[in-house]
């Protein structure tokens, strides 16, 4: 069975992070685990942890680690998942230090990245208060408390992503609309053209990624690359603008020769998988351009429909 991809999901207690998980979840097909769901059923079954789990909620203080990561490895091996998102956890040194003990050094799991839902505290209190679903932490004491160790415990763990390039923020202050807008932004697929060509041939890579953060907006260059494109090619498909609103691509034409040059070399410093490489033989740089034209919109349909977890098909069979 393939590894499972982990992101994890932390933020303030009511600041939102199970309503952008589903989301997630329903858009990139990811499952979705909530570490305090888990514990609160675990406690609800009856188990022999139920009372102490109930008690370190009540406080808001975080359970130990050896009942946390039984919970988490058990749902995320039941649903044979590979793409998978952890909200909740690691909520302390203690949580991270099991974590990389148990899954990641035995090579059981990988972890991607953490998204963290900023969030202030006062919007936190007001979410958590009205969220009715009769939890025993919601009430205002508990709240105090669960943002006391949120402070203490959680933020360092956050820091130590950060400090490892790991950390994506969102602003989660805005309506779920707003906040879903950005946060579907570190989830899209871009990719990246690079077309080389001479005389009698153009050469095409194609180098998909996923975004590292809000950079892909920067890095669009579509709209540029298709008025050169139908300019030189005029296919009747470059109309297709919705290219531009769904995907990051940035396209750059080479100088010619046989060198990749820094054409290659900036866009690789930006991406984390890089795919076919398509020669085009033509008996003129206007019909390979043509061919490039299909193989870029055929490309776009086939992320459209396969997703992220396409990206990762295609770069483990390459
Ligand atoms: N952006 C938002 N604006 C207003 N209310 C929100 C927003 N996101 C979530 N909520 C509501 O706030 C409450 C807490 O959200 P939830 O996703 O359970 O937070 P968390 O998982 O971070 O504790 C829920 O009642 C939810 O419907
Ligand atoms: N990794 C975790 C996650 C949650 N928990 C406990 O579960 C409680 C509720 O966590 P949660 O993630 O469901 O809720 P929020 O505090 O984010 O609203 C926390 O306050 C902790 O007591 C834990 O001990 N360890």
């Amino acid at each position: 069975m393939s590894i499972a991809e982990v992101v994890f999901v932390l933020g303030p207690p009511g600041a939102g992070k199970g309503t952008q998980c589903t989301r997630i979840k329903e858009n990139f097909g990811f499952i979705h685990l909530s570490a305090g769901d888990l514990l609160r059923a675990e406690q609800k079954a009856g188990s022999e942890d139920g009372e102490l789990i109930a008690n370190y909620i009540k406080d808001g203080k975080i359970v130990p680690i050896e009942i946390t990561i039984r919970l988490l490895e058990k749902a995320v091996v039941s649903a044979g998942a590979t793409k998978v998102l952890i909200d909740g956890f690691p909520r302390n040194k203690e949580n991270l230090d099991g974590w990389e003990r148990e899954m990641v050094h035995s090579g059981k799991m990988n972890t991607k990245f953490m998204l963290y839902f900023e969030c202030a505290e006062e919007e936190c209190l007001k979410r958590a208060m009205g969220r009715n679903q009769n939890r025993a932490d919601d009430n205002l004491e508990s709240f105090k408390k669960r943002i006391t160790t949120y402070i203490s415990s959680t933020v360092p763990v956050m820091d130590e992503f950060r400090s490892r390039g790991l950390l994506r923020k969102v602003d989660a202050n805005g309506t779920p609309d707003d906040v879903w807008d950005l946060t579907r932004q570190l989830f899209l697929v871009g990719f990246v053209v690079c077309i080389l060509h001479n005389k009698h041939s153009v050469h095409l890579q194609i180098t998909y990624r996923i975004p590292r953060d809000n950079r892909l907006n920067q890095l669009v260059h579509l709209k540029k690359g298709l008025r050169y494109l139908r300019s030189i090619t005029s296919p009747p498909q470059c109309g297709q603008h919705h290219f531009a609103r769904e995907c990051g691509l940035e396209f750059r034409r080479g100088r010619g020769g046989g060198s990749w040059g820094g054409v290659c070399w900036s866009a690789q410093l930006l991406l984390y998988f890089i795919v076919p490489v398509f020669v085009c033989k033509g008996t003129s740089l206007r019909q390979s351009l043509s061919i490039v034209v299909e193989i870029l919109i055929l490309s776009f349909d086939f992320l459209k429909v396969f997703n992220s977890s396409a990206i990762n098909n295609l770069s483990s069979s390459s």
